[in-house]
């Protein structure tokens, strides 16, 4: 490997843009740069963004080439490593995945339910675009994808690059969980080592270990139990993360045997969500009111005073660090830890050898090594059977252009259940997602 990485960030223009940028120049020492390129296809967005990474690269690293473009060409050509971070058709897109199914009485996420499955395949067509350019002009750069819905993204692209073993798809949730367990044991949560086992958003934590081997997992149920949940960045959060992370209490009480992720809320307790949630002010209502308005406003400001010095623009560092931490483990051949999503090939007893699992693997230059997990409960192993299955349908339902797999997708899928309710959201999803899906018929 080179002494000094050339990295473009895909998806330039993305709220958690400026947080990767902070990462990428205070990782330095164990993530050296030579060029730091951002590439995204909506010009006006990502130069606020892109001129906000100019300041903080001249103050934070001024030896580091910077710059942002929208031509694949120039973002592409002999790059080390691609940070991956897309939403084809924006926030607009994200709130009709949200509003659609609610309006109907059914939950609908980014991620989840039927919103989610829109949203997965909106992201195929452009993610495979992607890889394709990547490869067009760095035939052994490593592609670390965030983009949602990762599940099925992470499903879909081993099923387009069957060969590739140069994508490693990752989510920042079991991370912030870490983070979160440590605020409340008052420790420092890079020392734990976790067991994990799910699809991605559905999974579970079994032990967390501290460096003297033990176990912190029944502490934290205990703690959460009595006192309930919170996120390590509480105070920055919207009310909804809040009202999900509380609802870790309640999954606890009902299903005690291990740590869940929080959304796993939205498939246990659909009748609840669906009461405390409104169907015309969702998650991306908040997030274009919340997020997106102070990240470009404060990179206006930045760009206005012309210095990032004294920036809040990133409140969580967990996403960039992720990312960063991540792709240096694999350049320096770390083999930390981390939870990240690999072909199932046996990790989970009696599960489908081409799942797309998330677990814990040691992160080396060859990519994630997975350890073990075996078998797992019938409750969990049922519940991620039914998962695995959606996700399959809706990735062959797009690759295969089928309405009828479509259908089974969504029918499947726990948040819909009922056929004729699948085909009458299958049509107002078709619908509306008519300048991003393939035909189906
Ligand atoms: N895996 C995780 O845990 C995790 C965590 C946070 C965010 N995300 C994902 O990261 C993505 C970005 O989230 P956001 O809220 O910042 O969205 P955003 O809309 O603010 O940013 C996305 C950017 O991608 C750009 N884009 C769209 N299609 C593109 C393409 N084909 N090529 C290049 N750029 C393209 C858009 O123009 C936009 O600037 C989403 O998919 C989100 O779900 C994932
Ligand atoms: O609703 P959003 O856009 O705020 O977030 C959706 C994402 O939620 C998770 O990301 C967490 C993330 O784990 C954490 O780093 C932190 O900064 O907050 C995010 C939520 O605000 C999830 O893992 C992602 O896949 C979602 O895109
Ligand atoms: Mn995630």
């Amino acid at each position: 490997m080179k002494d000094k990485l050339n990295i473009v960030i895909v998806g330039g223009g993305s709220t958690w843009c400026p947080g990767i940028l902070k990462s990428l120049t205070k990782h330095q020492d164990i993530f050296p740069l030579n060029r730091v390129i951002m590439f995204d296809t909506d010009a006006e967005r990502q130069a606020v963004i892109g001129e906000f990474g100019k300041i903080l690269f001249r103050e934070e690293a001024p030896e580091v080439e910077f710059d942002y473009t929208t031509d694949k060409d120039v973002a592409y050509e002999d790059v080390d490593f691609v940070l991956c971070q897309i939403r084809t058709g924006g926030y607009d897109m994200r709130s009709k995945d949200e509003k659609i199914p609610l309006h109907m009485g059914l939950i609908g996420q980014e991620t989840v339910g039927a919103g989610g499955m829109a949203y997965g395949i909106r992201s195929m067509t452009d993610m495979i675009e992607i890889v394709k350019d990547v490869r067009a002009h760095s035939p052994k750069a490593w592609i670390i994808n965030y983009t949602n819905p990762a599940a099925l993204v992470a499903y879909g692209l081993q099923k387009a690059f069957p060969k590739e073993d140069h994508i490693l798809n990752i989510c920042d949730q079991p991370v912030n969980l870490l983070r979160s367990y440590g605020r409340l044991l008052g420790r420092d949560s890079s020392e734990f080592e976790p067991v994990y086992f799910g699809l991605n958003h559905f999974g579970w934590f079994t032990h967390l270990y501290d460096k003297d081997g033990v176990d912190l997992v029944p502490t934290i149920k205990k703690f959460v139990k009595e006192n309930g949940f919170k996120p390590v960045d509480a105070e920055q959060r919207d009310q909804s993360w809040l009202d999900t992370y509380a609802m870790v209490a309640d999954m606890l009480q009902d299903f005690p045997d291990y740590l869940p992720n929080t959304y796993l809320q939205y498939y246990l307790y659909p009748k609840y969500k669906l009461a405390h949630l409104d169907p015309d002010y969702t998650r991306s209502d908040e997030v274009i009111n919340g997020r997106e308005k102070r990240v470009f406003a404060e990179c206006r400001r930045v760009a206005e005073v012309g210095t990032a010095k004294d920036s809040s623009v990133v409140q969580n560092d967990a996403h960039g660090d992720m990312i960063v931490e991540v792709s240096s483990a694999i350049y320096r051949n770390t083999r930390q830890t981390f939870i990240v999503m690999v072909k199932n090939d046996g990790i989970v007893k009696d599960f489908p050898d081409d799942a797309m699992v998330e677990v814990a693997a040691s992160v080396g230059v060859n990519g994630p090594q997975p350890y073990a997990v075996g078998e797992i409960g019938t409750f969990y192993h049922g519940l991620m059977v039914n998962q695995y299955s959606y996700e399959r349908l809706a990735i062959e339902a797009y690759f295969e252009h089928s309405y009828e797999k479509a259908l089974q997708a969504l029918t499947l899928n726990r948040l819909v259940n009922d056929a004729k309710d699948a085909r009458a959201i299958l049509d107002k999803l078709i619908e509306a997602n008519k300048d991003y899906w393939p035909e189906l018929s």
